[in-house]
This record gives C-alpha cells, structure tokens and sequence, in this order.
C-alpha cells in the first residue's frame, strides 16, 4: 500500500481527565476514501483533530507525505484540506476573498483559475462578491469546502460534510467528492449518515467510544457481515415451522402467514429451500428479498461491542 497518512499509537485523554481515544493505529493509502463511522461523542473529531495538528495526542505520532504532524507541523498541514464542523469565517469578507485568503495562509502563490473552478464545482461562482454573512447556511457550508480545497492540498478531510445540509448539497458533496478523488485526492469523512458512506467510501473504520472496533473494506464488510433475508408470503398459514425445514434458518411472523429465511453469503440456499417447500407442498404467493445495508451491519457490530 502507498501509505499517504500514518497513525501509530495516537490517544489522547484532554485536561479534563476524559479519555477521548484509545491508542490508534492506522494507515491511509494514497488515493482512497476512508470513512470514520461512529455515533455521537465517539472520537471522529478529535482523531481528526489530531491529524491536522489541532489537538496534541496525549501518545502517539502522525506521519503525514512523510512528515512528522507535529514536529514538522508546516509542512504535514500544508497537505492537508479540512473542512471543519463548524463555520470559521469573517462574516465580512467576500466569498472570494475568504477563500483566495485561505490560500495564502498556506503559503501558495496566487492561482485565480484554480480558485475559479472551485468555486465554478461549489456552484458559488455566482456569489463571488457576496459577503459571507449574506448566504445561507448551505452556501456557508460550500465555503467551508472551497476554503479546504483553495490550496490544492492532497487529503482533504471532511468532518460531518453533510449534517444538516439539503439533498441537493449533499448531492454536489458527493460528485465533487467523486471528481477529487478521480483527480487522485485522498479523502477522509466522518459522517453519521451511513447511506454516506455506503455510497462514498473505499473502506470504512468504526469508532466506538475512543476505540477503532473494525477497519474493513466496504465491499468486504458488507459481504462479510451483511445479512439477507427473504420473506416467503404462505398461502396458508402455519403453527410451527416443520421439522423438515430445519436445515435453513426459519422463523414464522405475521401470525404465521409469513416465513422469514435469514442467510448470509456462506450458508445461502434459497433453491434448496425452494425446492423442500413444493415436496412438502407448502404454497407460497409471493417471495422479498432484503439486503442488510452498511447501516445495519453497523448497529449490530456496536450492539455487539456493548453487550460483549
Ligand atoms: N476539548 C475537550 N475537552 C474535554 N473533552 C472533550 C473535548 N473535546 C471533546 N471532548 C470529549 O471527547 C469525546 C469525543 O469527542 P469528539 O468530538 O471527538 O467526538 P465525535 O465522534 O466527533 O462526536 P460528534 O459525532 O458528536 O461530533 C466526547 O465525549 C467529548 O465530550
């Protein structure tokens, strides 16, 4: 793996004594779409917040394009684009301006055609002169966008980019998402919004009350951990399930009138079961099948952690 970004041993317990992050370890290859998962208070800020040397890990280094994120601070964070949570803007200054701003802080000379397209991608070209103060919340949050991207920076890190924000922001979030990363950006998100992810991501990470409980590869996680259930509508209804059905894993609702078949990818066996219902002669009206999403493989693996 082409490691852009090195995690070893990061933790961090703050003044207060709370322990936010379990020693962490992670590497991000080149070009991926990483996406943190987890609930409310889980630590996706403040692992974030370390990485672009907001916040000092208590353990820990952050190893960014080979630079050390906090002894090397400049030059780790000159690679680094994050579009943070909350506003930080003068509420004063001008789209562009703010974002052309931005730019300099880094260090890099003036590129008005590269903050054009930006902004031309953010659909905020039109309200180049506007004052910050004078968009709505949606437009804020594209600012916040335009700013992260306005020194070209190679990981861009996105923390809850769509909370709170309209379908058609979120849409653009995500084609623009699409465009950086075939541009060969590497891109970071934490979200709450699962569907996010699910439609985003390379792999994904679960946090979970400081601790990473799993890193998987989208595909892998939902192949491996997904679950898929057909519900077989009877034509008559049953009492029990029959002793001769029980090699598939059966279960009756609907006070009998429908058999519920759960089944992963390793014990799939919807013809055999099939084929048992016509030699038993039990009839059926109609068959649905059902995918587990990334979201419910997501509460499991949570509800799992806590009740283990
Ligand atoms: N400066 C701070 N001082 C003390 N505790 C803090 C500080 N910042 C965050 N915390 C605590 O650390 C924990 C992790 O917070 P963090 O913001 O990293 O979570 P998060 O996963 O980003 O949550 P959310 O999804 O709500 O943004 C929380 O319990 C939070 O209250």
């Amino acid at each position: 793996m082409d490691t852009i970004l090195s995690i070893v041993g990061v933790s961090k317990t703050y003044a207060s004594g709370h322990r936010a992050l379990e020693p962490v370890d992670l590497d991000i290859a080149r070009g991926e779409i990483f996406a943190l998962l987890g609930p409310n208070g889980a630590g996706k800020t403040t692992l974030i917040s370390i990485i672009c040397g907001i916040v000092t890990p208590s353990t820990g280094t952050v190893t960014v394009l080979g630079h050390d994120a906090q002894k090397d601070f400049r030059s780790a964070r000159r690679a680094i684009g994050l579009v943070p949570q909350e506003l930080s803007v003068d509420m004063f200054e001008t789209v562009l301006a703010t974002v052309k701003f931005s730019r300099r802080l880094f260090g890099k000379g003036p590129n008005d055609a590269h903050i054009e397209q930006v902004l031309r991608d953010l659909s905020l070209w039109d309200k180049r002169d506007a004052k910050i103060r004078e968009l709505s919340g949606g437009m804020k949050r594209r600012v916040l966008i335009a700013k992260a991207l306005s020194h070209e920076p190679e990981i861009l890190f996105l923390d809850e980019p769509t909370a709170g924000v309209d379908v058609a922001l979120r849409r653009d979030m995500w084609k623009l998402v699409h465009k950086l990363r075939a541009a060969g950006t590497t891109i970071i998100l934490t979200t709450h919004y699962i569907e996010e992810a699910e439609e985003m991501a390379d792999r994904v990470g679960v946090i979970d009350k400081g601790r990473i409980i799993l890193v998987e590869r989208k595909a892998a996680l939902m192949k491996k951990l997904g679950k898929r259930r057909m519900l077989i509508a009877l034509q008559a209804p049953m009492t029990a399930v029959p002793a001769d059905l029980a090699a598939w894993n059966l279960a009756l609702e609907d006070e009998g009138a429908t058999l519920l078949y759960t089944f992963d990818s390793e014990n799939e066996d919807i013809p055999g079961l099939l084929a048992k219902l016509g030699t038993l002669g039990i009839g059926y009206r109609d068959l649905e099948t059902h995918k587990s999403s990334l979201e419910d493989i997501f509460v499991d693996l949570v509800e799992q952690k806590d009740a283990a």
